[in-house]
């Protein structure tokens, strides 16, 4: 069907090619035969009469002449109208033939004497005609009118003409309309493509924005200003022009900026940084003039610039072209911005998660002077967050917020809204009357990997390696790590990942010691450990592992100055080109130091290594115990691998495992076993474990009674 469709779009290119060649011809054609190369005989004879001194007076109206020749015999004889015409053919009234009888009668003379001859004179010839007159005026004292010509042939040369230009013009936009990709309008080509929101249908107050409490302090005073800016003039206080929002994509930037626009009660406009970026110079330097005079007709008003790095990187830099048309419409931008006072009222806002990259000239004072950092929100914000997304939904009674807050560190608003969606809509599939907490930890497993994949095929050997490899992970988490919790170990296969062993920090850390660090090394040598213990034998399914560890060692040397021997130097290596600070220097220092560092990263990933492989060998019980039941269930959760671990593992190797805090919390909550309750604690779990069971299947059953429509 694609194939078809582009057949047909082909098709059209011809068409027009085809078209614009035969208005070509037609055009050519019609040139070719209205220039008459020479004077046709009656346009001869009339020439010759004039210049014979034989004519009194001509008139010229739109190329057709009338001459009047003069009436040599006093005779008064009755006017004899000779109408010629070029295409006159054997007429027997023609010039010719008069012309002709004249010269029989030679002698008498009288035959042409004091007639008017009409006749067409094609418009090549009339400067020839008009050269004659004008000596004929001097010389016989001839008189003529002439009148300019509205010549029906002039008319349709000005019109093909135009009608090529228009056809020209038209199979050009139709070309780069194509290359523009289909579904953009050709004719929205200049304006402004900043969008009015509609706020009052659809309002976004401070309280839709959760857990940003400071970043909503610092727009309070904007939105101040928008509702009462007499208040500022009269203090002569400078407000400030733009607002740069700085944060990772989703975490409210947008919603931040329509948020003040309701509160302050002015209209919201947004356009995108990359709308400025058409293929056409100079229209995103329109767009951005349009737009600020489309705005000015309605302050006080917001415009919303989001992505402005698409504009606003630092002007000369960058790869490839297109940037010529990137500094026009920044100047504009910068040029509006200095255009309006700020008594006009209009502040832009513009959101970027790449500060780094934007041209200096924006951040100066009058512009983008006041900048706001949106971070993804902490733990009380992301309950927030929850807490606004949750409405409207049927959450099952008993459902936690503040754990699915605690368990989902790094999450943005974005996320956490589109967690819940997918929680419900996992709800719905099973056609259950309220989400469950099983649904919410689906979706966020969801959200992190994307969706799972259960009907993945993997051999038997590949299932058992995968859920060795996990359960090296996790147990290098319970063993080594002071902040981590395992929260779930799976060998469904989700994103790319064969298997994933869900580890999360108990708190958000916000600075990382080197032990962290090392413990992290550690945890992802884990899986290739556990492969390398049980199989001795090692496969490619640790490459991703492997490459953020040993990324991660490299920055503990040249980031963080940790390496034994190098400590507290920094080595930058800038791996980012598009960063606009040169390509091909990559590194500043020498080729010794270079080794120097190679080696202490080999040093680190050995050194944990060996470390993993010595810990895995205590726990090799538990491995094995914790792999067995992966291949089983496919998916245990934080409890039940505690039971495994703590059943599978002799006293004195537990004695010696990492403290952390986290964890003894957990235990003090009642979350979580210790080697003494574990018993109790089992037969808690299991009957806990029964009942949601005999929920679910509940549920089930109810489902299937009632045709399934979500699935249809
Ligand atoms: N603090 C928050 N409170 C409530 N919802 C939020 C919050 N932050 C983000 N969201 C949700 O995430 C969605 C996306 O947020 P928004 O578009 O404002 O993010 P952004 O930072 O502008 O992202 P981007 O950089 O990708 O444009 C919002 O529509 C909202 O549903
Ligand atoms: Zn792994």
């Amino acid at each position: 069907m694609f194939e078809k469709e582009k057949r047909k779009t082909k098709g059209i290119r011809p068409n027009i090619g085809t078209f614009l060649l035969l208005i070509l011809f037609a055009f050519i054609a019609i040139y070719y035969f209205m220039g008459d190369k020479e004077p046709d005989t009656d346009l001869s004879a009339i020439l010759q009469l004039v210049d014979d001194g034989k004519v009194q007076h001509v008139d010229i109206v739109n190329n057709k002449i009338s001459v009047k020749l003069i009436d040599t015999r006093k005779a008064k004889q009755p006017e004899t109208t000779v109408t010629g015409t070029s295409d006159a053919s054997s007429n027997n009234d023609s010039l010719l033939n008069i012309l002709a009888n004249n010269k029989q009668t030679d002698k008498n003379k009288i035959v042409l004497d004091g007639r008017t001859i009409n006749k067409y004179v094609s418009p090549n010839w009339m400067n020839l005609l008009l050269e004659k007159l004008e000596k004929a005026k001097d010389k016989y004292g001839l008189t003529y009118n002439y009148t300019e010509p509205i010549s029906l042939g002039a008319m349709t040369n000005v019109i093909l003409i135009l009608v090529m230009l228009g056809l020209l013009a038209f199979s050009m936009w139709n070309l780069f309309f194509r290359q523009m990709g289909e579904g953009k309008n050709p004719l929205n080509f200049g304006g402004s493509k900043a969008k009015r929101v509609d706020l009052s249908t659809d309002p976004v107050t401070f309280a839709d924005v959760a857990g940003a409490d400071e970043e909503k302090g610092e727009m309070q005073e904007i939105v101040d200003f928008l509702k009462n800016p007499q208040k500022y003039y009269a203090l002569g206080a400078k407000i400030p022009r733009g607002v740069l929002l700085v944060g990772p994509p989703g975490t409210g930037k947008t919603l931040l900026a329509k948020a003040v626009a309701t509160e302050a009660g002015v209209p919201f406009y947004t356009i995108s940084g990359s709308d400025f970026m058409e293929m056409y110079v100079g229209v995103g330097a329109s767009r951005v003039r349009e737009m600020f005079n489309e705005v000015k007709k309605h302050t006080p008003a917001i415009i919303f610039i989001d992505e402005i790095d698409a504009i606003g990187r630092q002007r000369g830099s960058g790869l490839g072209g297109g940037h010529d048309e990137r500094e026009q419409t920044l100047n504009q931008i910068l040029v509006e911005m200095d255009g309006f006072s700020s008594t006009q009222g209009i502040i832009v806002m513009a959101a970027t998660n790449r500060p780094d990259i934007l041209d200096a000239a924006l951040t100066r004072p009058g512009r983008f002077d006041r900048q706001i950092t949106v971070s993804p929100p902490d733990i009380q914000g992301r309950e927030d967050i929850l807490a606004v997304h949750a409405k409207g939904k049927k959450l099952a009674k008993g459902i936690d917020l503040r754990e699915i807050a605690r368990i989902t560190p790094g999450f943005t608003g974005a996320d956490l809204a589109n967690l819940l969606n997918e929680a419900a809509l996992l709800a719905a599939r099973k056609n259950a009357k309220e989400i469950t907490y099983f649904d919410i930890q689906d979706a966020i497993f969801k959200v992190m990997l994307g969706p799972e994949k259960k009907n993945r095929i993997m051999s038997e050997k590949e299932r058992s390696i995968t859920a060795h490899h996990e359960a090296g992970h996790a147990i290098m988490v319970r063993a080594m790590s002071e902040t981590e919790r395992v929260e779930r170990v799976s060998i469904i296969s989700a994103g790319q990942a064969g298997g994933y062993t869900a580890h999360k920090p108990f708190e958000d850390l916000y600075y990382a010691s080197k032990d962290h660090l090392l413990q992290n090394i550690m945890i992802a040598l884990g899986g290739r450990g556990g492969e390398q213990l049980i199989f001795k034998q090692i496969t490619t399914g640790a490459s991703n592992d492997l490459e953020s560890c040993n990324k991660l060692a490299r920055k503990m040397v040249t980031v963080y100055g940790m390496a034994e021997h190098m400590e507290n130097l920094v080595f930058t290596e800038s791996d980012d080109m598009f960063m606009g600070h040169g390509i091909g220097h990559s590194h500043s220092f020498s080729e010794h130091t270079a080794q120097l560092i190679d080696n202490n990263v080999k040093e680190i990933i050995d050194a944990a290594y060996k470390r993993v492989m010595t810990c895995l060998s205590q726990h090799e019980t538990a491995l094995r115990k914790i792999a067995e039941r992966l291949l089983e269930v496919e998916r245990i959760d934080e409890v039940e691998f505690e039971i495994l671990y703590l059943e599978n593992t002799p006293p004195e190797i537990l004695a010696l495992d990492a403290v952390n805090p986290g964890r003894e919390q957990m235990i003090k909550d009642g979350l979580l076993p210790t080697k003494d309750n574990l018993a109790e604690f089992k037969e808690k779990y299991a009957a806990q474990k029964a009942e949601t069971e005999k929920k679910r299947a509940m549920a089930q059953l109810q489902a299937a009674e009632v045709p399934d429509l979500t699935e249809a």
